[in-house]
């Protein structure tokens, strides 16, 4: 140890920061003519084009935070955010903003680069393939009051404004690997859906234990993460779930559309793009992927149900000529549940169909999905949920009659069709319950009739719904008719 070194013992740590940080000044000014500043680099990419630094996204936040920004004579870009109506600013290219942290001056500047070949395939010049980034610059006698603190600063004073900030976001893929963002604002919430007695409880008490099972899933070894598959006929509420889900954790949502993801590979760089916290979804997976069984990859291409006439499937699993990487189920089912799985923490998956019965046993299997929700016809205690959401009513003389009538009847309108009814007559609620009373013997011999005059390729269409394992065989035909007319509710039947 030298002299000095030893002196610098005795002297109290307060004052032998001092005196270094002189020193080392005097140092810079007097001996030191070159490398008299430190340059780091934030990219906005790291690792490989597909892993975000989430340093870089912080950069931006405590920048456009600063107040001192709005006196310099720095120029800004300046945005006005959709949710809140506060004015954001941000670096323009080039130009440096100025901070001070603890006595010690920095300088921001920002870059973006085009890189080269870098289309990304949108055509509008805003390409996610250009290289960002920001630069920091300071005295290299400075560095210790810099390093690490004044960046653990940043990322502190942006942390704590995103937790300010509700705004959350809805992202989905395109065609070059990337997510794009755009703010999520669906006031879907589990109040709002009309599901049936204890459901909506049930699943908010699943994700509210999941939200705190950190250790618990640690501690045995688990991904923590959680599936959830909702299935059932259109117009049931699986996508406004989704939203209500997204909102009851205050998470934001990555809606992952397969028949645009070319092969393994980049479904493995989506999913490392995820942020923590995060839903990530597939809507209508039946439709989008292969799903054959993994020992039997050709059963759906050579089937004549007519799951080979959906081009999706075409599209998504991509050129099958021998050798070619494609997106398949087991890439899938890895970054779902395999080791890829653990790129990103406390994420809920959600996959949706109208087919579950279409569905590879792989994909469904518990702990892959780890509750499987069945969303269906409109119940009396559905109904009344959505009759005291619409018309504002808990209870009215028509209910006895009306539970009387559905159960009678079997009937069944999909939630999305009743919501229908309830808003076309909201001014006029005994009208509105007259319409939902008319609208059920109609509607069960319309189903009649038009079962009546279905074509044998209908009735199979029929035949393959998933009621067909009802109990008899009265019930079965009766879910197929039902399950028909629920299809093509679409053109008002009622
Ligand atoms: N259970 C429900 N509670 C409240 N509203 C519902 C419910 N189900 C459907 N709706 C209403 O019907 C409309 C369609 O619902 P949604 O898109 O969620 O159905 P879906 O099951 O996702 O249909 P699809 O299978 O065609 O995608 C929505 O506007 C929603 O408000
Ligand atoms: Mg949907």
């Amino acid at each position: 140890m030298g002299v000095f070194a030893l002196l610098q013992t005795f002297l109290p740590p307060a004052f032998r920061q001092y005196l270094n940080h002189g020193l080392a000044l005097l140092w810079d000014k007097f001996v030191q003519t070159e490398n008299r500043h430190v340059e780091y680099q934030v990219e906005e990419k790291t690792g490989g084009s597909y892993n975000h630094n989430i340093f870089y996204r912080q950069v931006g936040i405590y920048l456009s935070s600063l107040r001192s920004s709005m006196d310099s004579h720095t120029r800004l870009k300046v945005c006005r955010s959709v949710e809140n109506g506060s004015l954001a600013f941000s670096l323009l290219d080039n130009e440096a903003l100025e901070d001070s942290f603890n006595g010690a001056c920095l300088w921001w500047t920002h870059t973006c680069m085009e890189r080269e070949g870098g289309n990304n395939g949108n055509g509008n010049g805003n390409g996610s393939g250009d290289e960002r980034s920001f630069t920091l610059r300071f005295l290299t006698a400075e560095r210790s009051i810099v390093m690490p603190a004044y960046l653990d600063h940043v990322s502190k004073v942006a942390a704590e404004i995103e937790h300010r900030n509700t705004q959350r976001w809805i992202y989905t893929n395109n065609h070059s690997g990337y997510w794009e963002a755009t703010i999520f604002n669906h006031p879907s919430t589990f109040n709002t859906l009309a599901l049936d007695d204890g459901l909506a409880d049930h699943i908010q008490a699943d994700l509210e234990f999941f939200r705190n099972a950190e250790s618990f899933y640690h501690r045995n070894g688990r991904a923590w993460k959680r599936g959830y598959l909702l299935y059932g006929p259109p117009g049931t509420g699986k996508s406004s779930m989704i939203a209500a889900i997204a909102n009851h954790v205050e998470y934001d949502i990555y809606d992952l559309e397969l028949t645009k993801v070319c092969d393994n590979a980049e479904l493995k760089s989506l999913m490392i793009q995820t942020i923590r916290r995060s839903v990530i979804v597939i809507e209508d997976i039946d439709c989008s992927v292969h799903l054959s069984d993994r020992a039997e990859p050709d059963k759906y291409s050579q089937s004549t149900s007519g799951y080979t006439a959906d081009s999706n499937i075409e599209s998504a699993i991509g050129p099958s000529s021998e050798g070619t990487s494609k997106l398949t189920l087991s890439g899938l089912l890895n970054v779902t549940d395999g080791l890829w799985s653990c790129c990103g923490e406390e994420r809920i998956f959600i996959f949706t169909t109208n087919h579950k019965d279409r569905l590879d046993p792989a994909l469904l299997r518990q702990g892959r999905m780890d509750m499987h929700i069945l969303l269906s016809y409109c119940t009396f205690p559905a109904f009344k949920k959505l009759a005291n959401n619409y018309l504002g009513i808990e209870d009215h003389p028509m209910y006895v009659e009306l539970e009387d009538a559905m159960a009678r009847t079997a009937h069944k309108i999909t939630p999305a069709a009743m919501a229908e009814m309830l808003i076309s007559n909201q001014s006029d609620p005994d009208a509105a319950l007259r319409q939902v009373m008319a609208s059920l013997p109609r509607y069960y011999a319309l189903a009649q009739d038009v079962v009546a005059s279905t074509s044998p390729s209908e009735k199979y269409a029929l035949e393959d719904s998933p009621l067909k394992k009802g109990s008899t065989k009265k019930d079965r035909l009766r879910g197929r008719i039902l399950f028909f007319l629920a299809a093509i509710e679409g053109k008002r039947m009622y």
